[in-house]
């Protein structure tokens, strides 16, 4: 707890003199609460011994004036709050967004969306209502209770005293109780946590749950998420509601016992009755705070899960950085040549007894060459092709563009020499245009962007976008499911064009096209990557053919390079896969 509120502490350093002013006006508000009781002393005493209207009247007058500048301070308190802790609250969440974008494909696929969903929103939130009204309650109202029992004392001792003894069952209780409700908030959290990434991964299936008639699964496996979620917080509740009992009993046992001491004193004479009045006036005023004390225990406790949660992904190290000095690369004269050296990689979370994926993959593809990878499904094509751009990292040897290691080069430049299409094609929900112009430098005139888009989008044969309702403009919807497959497919390898880089990055980008229209698309893509050395995942022939050589990867090696004719007549495996994984493969052998 110490820890997490400590880095806490240090975060807000900008924003601590606000804090404190806030501080400052809430004990001067609780103060001049306080004084109220004492002027009902004095007016009580005045009743008792001389009354006159004018006592009452400035007597009154008095409490209505220190009310009215307690509400002053109290509004100040939001003033100087506020401001400063939701401008916090939206650092740290731009810190963490920054920091999700940052982190490696590995990270994301060991957190849930929905965990780092609930941690970016609720956690977050969480700590700004601790900074902008917790932390200054928790001071404000410890300092009230104090002055409170020291006031009490100057009406009685023997009456404070007994407050005073049942501050301590309070504070027990209050400790046992962040024990407990601690669990139960973590646990609450990560159920939600849970429940989040079950309603994502929901959405983004609606069409297949629907398809296989999988609805009544998908939720069962929500409605036990769900029950566990309500038990968790019917316990939550259970231990609060107990908690809050004690918390109402104990103060309300203590002042019926005061009121009971209270009279016998008075009536002994050891007391006066404005003293009686202004000890019960100020206890009533106390009591508050005492319980406000309790309440913000148990926020210090969820507030410090909170932390801790925002820390564990913003201290995750992100193993995939740019060095500290980085290789420059010469972007006019880049050629794409791409050469893998006895490349070796695994999985950090494959099983211990596997090989690694990759045990030595050799592989030259020369300047402005396209070279088409093949092997069986799943051996590990799209993996190899990530491995160029760093979206995961070699566990051994090397990979060099134009003779400089993807290591040794800034990430940004990486990523500027090299496009890659995904072979599950992610389109965001902007328009045509920003998808397409992702990789293009938005600070070209507008004039060129477009031309750049429209020549993209015809080399991946897509001018159907001309006959869409807003042309580029179109807002592709959320996923890009207003688009069909193949379509939604030729606007992502417009994407990759259009950003012109060095090395195209291509993970079976017809797949989804019919026969015809990859025809298309291949006699139009053979002009365009004339000049880009083409990297190209192909698991049909007609995509065999757009290349100049092929290389099969078979076993976590490449085992052949050359032409597809060469490959058919030398390689008895590369005839074996393309027999199994084209249609045609009969045509293609003849
Ligand atoms: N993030 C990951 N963590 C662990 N294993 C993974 C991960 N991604 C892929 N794999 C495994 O690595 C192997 C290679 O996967 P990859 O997608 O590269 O194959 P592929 O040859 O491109 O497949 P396909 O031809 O079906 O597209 C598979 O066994 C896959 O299950």
């Amino acid at each position: 707890m110490k820890a997490a509120m400590a880095r806490l502490w240090r975060i807000i350093q900008p924003i601590r003199p606000r804090l404190y002013m806030g501080l400052i006006v809430t004990i001067a508000a609780s103060i001049v609460g306080l004084m109220i009781p004492q002027v009902l002393e004095f007016l009580v005493n005045s009743l008792d011994t001389s009354p006159t209207a004018t006592t009452v009247w400035i007597a009154g007058g008095v409490v209505i004036a220190l009310g009215l500048v307690e509400a002053v301070l109290l509004w100040l308190r939001r003033i100087f709050a506020v401001g400063p802790s939701t401008e916090t609250e939206r650092q740290m969440r731009v810190r963490f967004y920054t920091r999700i974008l940052d982190m490696p494909v590995a990270f994301h696929n060991d957190w849930g969306s929905g965990q780092l969903l609930s941690r970016s929103q609720q956690d977050v939130t969480q700590i700004r209502r601790w900074i902008a009204f917790g932390m200054i309650m928790t001071v404000s109202s410890a300092a009230t209770v104090l002055v409170g029992i020291f006031m009490m004392s100057r009406s009685s001792i023997l009456l404070a005293s007994i407050f005073l003894v049942i501050v301590i069952p309070i504070v027990v209780l209050t400790y046992r109780f962040q024990r407990d409700y601690s669990v139960l908030t973590r646990r609450s959290q990560d159920l939600n946590g849970e429940i989040s990434t079950t309603v994502e991964q929901s959405v983004q299936g609606i069409r297949v749950l629907k398809a296989f008639g999988r609805s009544k699964q998908a939720l069962s496996n929500f409605d036990t998420d769900a029950v566990s979620l309500r038990n968790n917080e019917i316990r939550k509740a259970t231990t609060l509601a107990r908690f809050d009992m004690f918390m109402l009993a104990l103060p309300e046992t203590m002042l019926g016992i005061c009121l009971l001491l209270g009279l016998l004193q008075v009536n002994a004479g050891a007391m006066n009755v404005g003293e009686l009045a202004s000890f019960f006036a100020t206890a009533t005023l106390v009591v508050g705070p005492t319980r406000m004390l309790g309440m913000l225990f148990g926020q210090a406790v969820q507030t410090t899960t909170a932390l801790e949660r925002y820390f564990e992904v913003m201290d995750t190290e992100n193993t995939i950085v740019s060095p500290k000095n980085s290789a420059g690369v010469d972007f006019d004269n880049a050629t794409g040549e791409l050469v893998m050296e006895d490349v070796h990689f695994r999985f950090h979370d494959a099983p211990e007894d596997t090989p690694d994926l990759f045990r030595g993959v050799n592989l030259h593809i020369r300047p402005g060459e396209t070279l088409a990878l093949v092997g069986v499904t799943g051996n590990g094509k799209s993996t190899l092709l990530q491995l160029v751009p760093r979206i995961f990292d070699i566990t051994g040897g090397r990979i060099a563009i134009d003779g400089v290691s993807v290591h040794d080069m800034d990430l940004d430049d990486l990523r500027r020499l090299t496009a890659f299409a995904f072979e599950d094609t992610t389109l965001f929900s902007f328009s045509v245009r920003e998808n397409v112009l992702l990789g293009v430098d938005p600070a070209l005139p507008e004039d060129v962007q477009e031309d750049i888009a429209w020549e993209a989008l015809h080399a991946a044969d897509a001018g159907f976008v001309a006959g869409l309702a807003q042309g580029l403009d179109t807002h592709i919807g959320e996923q890009g499911f207003s688009l069909s497959g193949g379509q939604r497919q030729r606007i992502a390898l417009a994407r990759a064009i259009a950003s012109r880089p060095a090395l195209l990055l291509l993970d079976d980008p017809l797949s989804a096209l019919d026969t015809k229209t990859e025809e298309r698309v291949i006699a139009q893509l053979r002009e365009v990557l004339d000049n880009t050395t083409t990297f190209i995942i192909a698991h049909r022939s007609s995509t065999v053919a757009l290349a100049d050589r092929v290389a099969l990867l078979d076993d976590g090696k490449i085992v052949a390079v050359g032409t597809h004719q060469e490959l058919l007549r030398t390689s008895a495996r590369y005839r074996y896969i393309m027999a199994s994984q084209t249609e045609d493969a009969w045509e293609v052998q003849s």
